[in-house]
């Protein structure tokens, strides 16, 4: 065996003194957020060992279902949303919740109280659960300004107001992707170690991409901006290159990839859909705000994803995000439309 080898690793970059070393920047920080963000990587570790034994466990099916041994079966998303909130009230350091899973919001009970409140959708891409496609947990943080009763005006904010966000993709291998508000990086849990380590320092966009990301079944019932961009992709007009297109279904593996390669994400308004498909609070403005802590954008048809003020906890918005360049194009597309109404 190599030990020097193995030595070296003692070396490795974990999320836990990644963290410390930015809270020692801050010398007036008590750890709250340190902490905050163990629970959540717990919370990750939790739900990715759920992942890959959900076939083997049966944690795929219907919620409510039992088991052989009379245990309640649970629907790995039940599990997910379970397994964050318990591991967010524990920190003692949340006040509310709001996740994707309950239609209301969650307030701490005061004695488990700290400043955070976190936005989360604890099972991204459900429907590629049952086929052992990649799917994630997305974060989204902001923190009280004062110690009040926590209301849902609390979260009720525009997503740049946000403290942090992330989100922890369950594929080929872990991925904890976290921006704090200075750059994005992007942490691989090794198994071996059960650690999160620093794999992507300092992620930025390419400016413009090469791929595209939509679901194009959705196409007949497009609004004019939409379908001129993506026929832009597939017959570029300036005689470069067509897009290439590759679409999951599971948002954070979609955003993940156009994080990592470039190009565009675009969940659009439809006229089935006017307000689009995916909520604003965990999934938009996350996604959102790691894409411009990455050098990226990310707009709504109408304006800049983070500037906007949810009125209610699961409100939706159409989104497109990804490559500076290329939602610039889109955002051409929507300015010059809105000059002819
Ligand atoms: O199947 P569609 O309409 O293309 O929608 C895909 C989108 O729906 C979602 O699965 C919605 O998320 P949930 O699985 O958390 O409900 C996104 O991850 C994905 O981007
Ligand atoms: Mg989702
Ligand atoms: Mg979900």
């Amino acid at each position: 065996m190599d030990h020097s080898a193995e030595a070296h690793r003692t070396d490795l970059m974990t999320i836990t003194r990644f963290v410390l070393n930015e809270q020692s920047k801050h010398p007036e920080s008590r750890g709250d957020f340190t902490i905050l963000l163990s629970h959540i990587v717990l919370g990750c570790k939790f739900v990715c060992a759920a992942v890959n034994k959900a076939g083997l466990a049966k944690l795929i099916g219907l919620a409510g279902e039992t088991n052989v041994q009379g245990e309640e079966q649970k629907k790995l998303d039940v599990l997910s949303n379970e397994v964050f909130i318990k591991a967010l009230r524990s920190s003692g350091r949340t006040c509310i919740l709001v996740s994707e899973e309950d239609e209301d919001a969650i307030i701490v009970e005061p004695s488990k109280r700290g400043k955070y409140c976190v936005v989360f959708d604890p099972l991204d891409g459900s429907s590629n659960i049952d086929c052992g496609v990649s799917i994630g947990t997305i974060f989204g943080i902001y923190a009280l300004k004062d110690i009040h009763e926590p209301t849902i005006e609390d979260v009720l904010l525009p997503g740049k107001k946000m403290v942090a966000a992330g989100y922890c993709m369950y594929g080929s291998s872990c991925t904890l992707v976290l921006s704090t508000g200075a750059g994005v990086n992007g942490f691989t849990l090794d198994p071996s170690l059960g650690e999160f380590i620093l794999t992507h320092p300092n992620i930025k966009i390419p400016k413009k991409g090469k791929i595209y990301s939509v679901n194009e079944g959705n196409a007949k019932n497009w609004d004019g901006p939409t379908a001129t961009y993506v026929e832009n992709c597939k017959f570029p007009k300036d005689g470069s290159s067509p897009k290439s297109l590759r679409y999951i279904g599971s948002m954070v593996a979609d955003v993940h990839r156009t994080l990592l390669y470039g190009g565009i994400f675009l969940y659009p308004a439809d006229k089935k859909s006017p307000n689009g498909k995916l909520r604003v609070l965990y999934e938009v403005f996350p996604m959102s705000f790691l894409m411009e802590q990455a050098g990226g954008q990310s707009f709504t048809g109408k304006e800049r994803a983070l500037d906007l003020v949810p009125t209610k906890l699961h409100e939706r918005s159409p989104v497109f995000l990804g490559s500076y360049d290329d939602v610039e194009e889109i955002k051409a597309l929507y300015a010059a439309e809105g000059k002819k109404e």
